[in-house]
């Protein structure tokens, strides 16, 4: 068998994966994306959707370079580099606290930015240490150094947009998953076996962040208890929405799938996020239901009246584990999304045997909305990058392609957050993201069974599960 040389492979990849990528937005008449400009790019707006080919053509020219970089790199380069990454991270999480988006927005001149001493001025801090972070993160690709000590926006700083998604992802989901995630090695090889070996959401690296014997997530957890950081965690987790929400609007069937349904039912459903996202792109549907424990309603009410949709997307106070308030009273598509990664496949059993319940002798669906996650397999083998794209030629429905040579299964990039998701679960409250055999596991501990999977353009997986007969 010929030797393949994986960076000649690689780079064909690459290549063939940019010329789509160009070639889509020549047909969308957009401009090519700059890094050396402050102006947002179209395709960086939140409501644009990214086709199927442009999608893919950008999965494989990240997954690409990313899989060069590894060739290329000197791993001590590597190791030394990532054993400082807590300096981006906490960089990131303090440039959102601080609003340092809205100062570099209130430029005279945007393109040229603001001198890091009057940035220091208005966020009231030292300027020799903001403007250390700030090169630090303008290196990394977060902020642009026009000249010297002078910081302008572009396009990945305009996520941090005061209120919007990205900013919560950033100032919030930082504190909580890399607090816990600090105290993960001391948890993994704790002096005692019992709190070693523990799956209980008690004993987990939070607990040793915290201090505190609570579980994280549930009606009588450390979430609940501490005043507003219900309020925050919901933000941060809305804020993860920008990873997701867009391909769960987009790549499900919603209108359809509401024909003949009373509503769209998002059990666990935060603040109403994902909701408010599906009413934005489905104005055919009229009702969507967002349960949660009762701490979270003032929240939850105030984000669906800051989006106008009081009234089409509602709040209700419902236990999980209690009788869902639906059952009996019509048929509806529920949802449970990132709710039953947060618990073991018994616990998760026992929720889902509540919906269960309701979908018995019905016409109601239920559908689980986490990232399903798969081994990452990278082998020498598979259809080269143009044979792969063609598939979605002409295609406006979402199919992923099968992976090019030497492109793991899961393509890198949009496998890398179902991992963290996975790590930051384990660290969080004991859990996990689920495999697919342990998602049927726990789909058949409550009495039902797999009907079919649908991937999106984001990393979560949407599994439909329906009763089964045979039980
Ligand atoms: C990880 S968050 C997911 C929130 C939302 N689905 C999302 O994707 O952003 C888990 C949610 O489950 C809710 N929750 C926890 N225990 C609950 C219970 N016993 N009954 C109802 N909701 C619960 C929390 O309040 C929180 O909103």
């Amino acid at each position: 068998m010929a030797v393949v040389s994986e960076i000649t492979s690689l780079l064909e990849t690459l290549t063939t994966s940019i010329e789509v990528f160009k070639a889509e937005l020549v047909r969308q008449a957009f401009p090519e994306p700059s890094l050396m400009t402050s102006k947002p790019h179209p395709i960086d707006d939140p409501a644009y959707v990214t086709p199927p080919m442009m999608y893919e053509a950008r999965r494989l020219a990240v997954s690409s370079l990313e899989r060069l970089k590894l060739l290329l790199e000197s791993p001590s380069e590597a190791v030394a580099s990532t054993s400082l990454a807590a300096a981006e991270i906490q960089g990131l999480r303090l440039v959102a606290e601080l609003g340092i988006h809205e100062v570099l927005e209130d430029a005279t001149n945007a393109e040229e930015g603001v001198y890091i001493r009057l940035i220091a001025e208005k966020t009231k801090t030292d300027s020799l240490k903001l403007e250390g972070i700030l090169r630090l993160l303008a290196n990394a690709g977060w902020f642009r150094e026009t000249r010297p000590g002078y910081f302008a926006n572009n396009r990945r700083s305009h996520t941090l947009k005061a209120g919007s998604k990205g900013h919560y992802a950033a100032k919030n989901m930082i504190y909580y998953m890399a607090n816990c995630i600090s105290k993960l090695p001391e948890a993994m090889t704790h002096p005692d076996e019992s709190f070693r070996m523990s799956r209980s959401p008690d004993k987990t690296a939070w607990n040793l962040f915290s201090g505190n014997e609570l579980p994280f997530h549930g009606s009588h957890s450390w979430v609940q208890e501490k005043p507003g950081e219900a309020e925050k965690f919901g933000l941060g987790m809305g804020g993860m929405g920008v990873a997701s929400d867009k391909g769960v609007a987009f790549d499900v069937p919603w209108v359809d799938l509401a024909k003949g349904k009373d509503a769209i039912v998002d059990v666990g459903g935060g603040q109403g996020t994902l909701c408010c996202s599906l009413a934005a792109a489905c104005p055919e549907i009229k009702q969507f239901i967002v349960q949660d424990l009762p701490v979270t309603r003032e929240a939850a009410e105030k984000y669906i009246s800051s989006k106008g949709l009081t009234g089409r997307v509602k709040f209700e106070e419902q236990n999980f584990f209690e009788p869902n308030r639906c059952k009996g009273k019509g048929n509806y598509v529920f949802m449970l999304t990132k709710v039953l990664h947060d618990w073991s496949d018994e616990e998760g059993a026992r929720i889902l045997s509540r919906i269960r319940e309701c979908l018995e002798g019905g016409k109601s669906q239920m559908l689980i909305i986490d990232s399903i996650n798969s081994p990452v397999i990278v082998n020498g083998e598979g259809p080269s990058a143009r044979e792969s794209l063609a598939v979605l030629e002409g295609q406006t429905r979402y199919i992923p392609i099968e992976p090019p040579p030497f492109i793991p299964q899961d393509f890198g990039m949009t496998g890398t957050i179902g991992h963290q998701v996975n790590v930051c679960l384990i660290a969080n409250c004991n859990a996990f993201e689920r495999t697919y055999e342990s998602m049927e596991n726990m789909v058949r501990l409550a009495g039902m069974r797999i009907k079919g999977v649908t991937r999106t353009r984001g990393y979560v997986h949407v599994t439909e599960v329906e009763v089964d007969p045979g039980v």
